[in-house]
């Protein structure tokens, strides 16, 4: 029996608990079955209780206070200890039959998904065909303000495809938050941050503006050493080279999530089923006589 699942990943405040809230909506209202999964130690409050939270097994407060560790050790110390009791996940989950969307809420620690090995190994043991066999997908969320800045929305497609290399999963890059920037940019123009290239690094959203007023353009005198390093030639370089890299791999695309759309939300299941191949494992199904009746 196969299980289904999706990893909702991303960084910090991206937007992910926000968003398992709104598929499990959307998962309810469509009378589909979901386990939420809350893998973040240091979460606090959700819409939805979850079926299954690490906070049972550990919490970061709890390390931090006995442990003297900071937020970041402490998080990384609680999947360790996950991945020293992986009964934990193993006894939840077993029983979780082919019609559940299993949905992973993690945490926002950027090295989770950049570089430290604990992510790969729970992936395996979820995946792997002598443990849970989970067909999983990961959502990897960045926040769509994050276009206006080039070397943040840049930065954020690095860790992204730093995520898909290291996870080796089916993997959707979700630009979250569109409600946020659809009155400030327009539909059309928001497609070029859909697939990231150079050219995008080439226009400075300021300079581009004063050239279509007309106005001889001449960048800000930075106040501080920071700012300049920030503006200076060799940020500008040094950007061009991970948007030429980003672009040589052609690997991150993204997908664009509203949250507060409904129609948003089903579009993004729709692609999660088509990755996990969700459908095909379905057995038809008639409706209980007593369904009938409450409809009528
Ligand atoms: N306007 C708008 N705000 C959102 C949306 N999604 C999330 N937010 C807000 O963004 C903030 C962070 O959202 P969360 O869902 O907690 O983000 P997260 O990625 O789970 O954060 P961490 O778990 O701390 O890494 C909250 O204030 C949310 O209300 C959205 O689609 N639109
Ligand atoms: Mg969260």
């Amino acid at each position: 029996m196969s299980k289904f699942g999706v990893m909702v990943m991303g960084p910090a405040g991206a937007g992910k608990s926000t968003f398992c809230a709104s598929l499990i909506t959307h998962l309810q209202l469509n009378r589909r079955s979901c386990f939420y999964v809350n893998l973040d130690p240091a979460a606090e409050s959700f819409e939805h209780t979850p079926d299954l939270d690490i906070r049972d097994l550990i919490s970061v407060e709890d390390v931090m206070d006995e442990l003297k560790l900071g937020p970041n050790g402490g998080l990384i110390y609680c999947f360790e200890f996950l991945m020293e009791n992986l009964s934990f996940l193993e006894e939840a989950l077993n029983s979780v039959t082919e019609e559940y969307l299993i949905i992973f809420d993690m945490p926002g620690q950027i090295e989770l998904y950049t570089h430290y090995p604990v992510l790969p190994a729970l992936v395996n043991f979820l995946r792997s065909p002598g443990n849970l066999d989970i067909r999983l997908c990961a959502a990897y969320l960045l926040e769509s303000t994050f276009v206006v800045d080039r070397a943040k929305y840049f930065a954020g497609s690095l860790s992204a495809l730093s995520s898909m290399y290291m996870l080796g999963l089916p993997h959707l890059n979700i630009l979250s938050k569109m409600d946020l920037v659809k009155d400030q940019i327009r539909k059309k123009d928001f497609k070029k941050f859909l697939v990231p290239d150079t050219m995008l690094i080439e226009e400075d959203p300021a300079e581009v503006e004063a050239r279509k007023a007309g106005i001889d353009y001449q960048a800000p005198v930075e106040s501080d050493e920071k700012d300049a390093l920030m503006s200076g030639a060799g940020f500008k370089r040094l950007n061009a080279a991970v948007a030429q890299l980003l672009e040589n791999f052609s690997m991150v695309h993204y997908h664009k999530l509203d949250c507060t759309d409904e129609d948003s939300v089903g579009g993004i299941l729709s692609y999660i089923d088509e990755c996990i191949q969700w459908a095909e494992a379905q057995e038809p199904k008639e409706l209980a006589d007593e369904e009938y009746e409450d409809d009528e």
